[in-house]
């Protein structure tokens, strides 16, 4: 199976496509192809050059990542499995504290820290990459630079820890999906240690009337379904037109799921079921 994931190697993605794949009994790490940024991960899977892609969706501290949110809606991909892994960004350069001119990161990385970096640093230039290890790659060319990235990289790149779990919550945690495209059969191999088993869809009402998102809510409450997730994200329409991202509890092929997205198809204008799938928590 060929899966790819937004590198270079040591990135929190690469972690979470190691450890789902170790999850599916798939020992062969060689099948990893990287890619710069989260779009061309999509692209890859979409144009079949990966079977299954691995791409970030949510943040504990800085909430979902919008640009997997919105390829989601745009793309032919199905979910097929979701891993949870435990975000422990450091501080890492070849120089010392006192001569970091510049700190590197992928902007969900800086986000996390934008505590730690008001603190100790004062003027510092702030530049985004397109990954947390392209940020290591390239402050192992200069001392004044320093990466907001995993201990991984610091060994990968050969840059000491300046300072270990800087991000601004110590609880901070990643949520990854497995995707592939809609019409391939690649499926999961492995549910056995899964933790949650859940399904994803996208609405979009349309029609905004008082009571409609409620009623649409209402479709999952009185069959008792938990939802797990529900996020609002601007159709990109028109200012205060919004999609809705929902996650709940079970499997489109039990017929209580079905039942309620059967009734809450003709609520909406649109209804995209993402997929139904488990998930794995990584323990570190
Ligand atoms: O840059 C990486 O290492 C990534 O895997 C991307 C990413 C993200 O997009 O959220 C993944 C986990 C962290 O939240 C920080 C960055």
């Amino acid at each position: 199976m060929i899966v790819g994931v937004l590198g270079p190697a040591g990135s929190y993605s690469d972690k979470a496509a190691k450890g789902w794949m170790e999850k599916q009994g798939i020992s062969d790490s060689s099948s990893l192809l990287y890619y710069d940024d989260i779009s061309d991960t999509f692209s890859a899977v979409i144009e079949g050059k990966t079977e299954i892609g691995i791409i970030p969706i949510e943040n504990s501290i800085e909430g979902s990542v919008g640009i997997t949110l919105d390829l989601l809606l745009d793309s032919d991909v199905t979910i097929i499995g979701e891993v949870v892994v435990p975000i422990e960004h450091c501080l890492l350069s070849k120089g010392k504290m006192d001569d970091i001119r510049v700190i590197l990161s992928h902007p969900q990385a800086l986000a996390q820290c934008r505590q730690f970096i008001r603190t100790h640093f004062r003027n510092v230039e702030i530049r985004t990459t397109g990954s947390t290890s392209h940020a290591a790659k390239l402050a192992n060319e200069f001392e004044e630079m320093a990466a907001i990235a995993s201990k991984e990289s610091a060994e990968a790149y050969g840059l000491n820890i300046l300072m270990p779990n800087i991000q601004d919550r110590k609880q901070n945690h990643t949520r990854f999906i497995a995707i592939r495209r809609t019409d391939s059969e690649t499926g999961e191999t492995n549910t056995e240690d899964a933790c949650t088993h859940k399904t994803s869809i996208i609405a979009y009402i349309g029609n905004d009337k008082a009571g409609s998102l409620y009623e649409l809510l209402g479709e999952f409450a009185k069959r008792d379904i938990n939802l797990t997730r529900i996020e609002s994200r601007p159709s990109k329409r028109s200012l205060g037109d919004y999609l809705f991202y929902i996650d709940l509890e079970g499997s489109t092929s039990d017929a209580i799921i079905k039942d309620a997205l059967y009734h809450i198809e003709s609520r909406v204008s649109m209804l995209k079921v993402l997929g139904s799938y488990n998930g794995y928590q990584l323990d570190s």
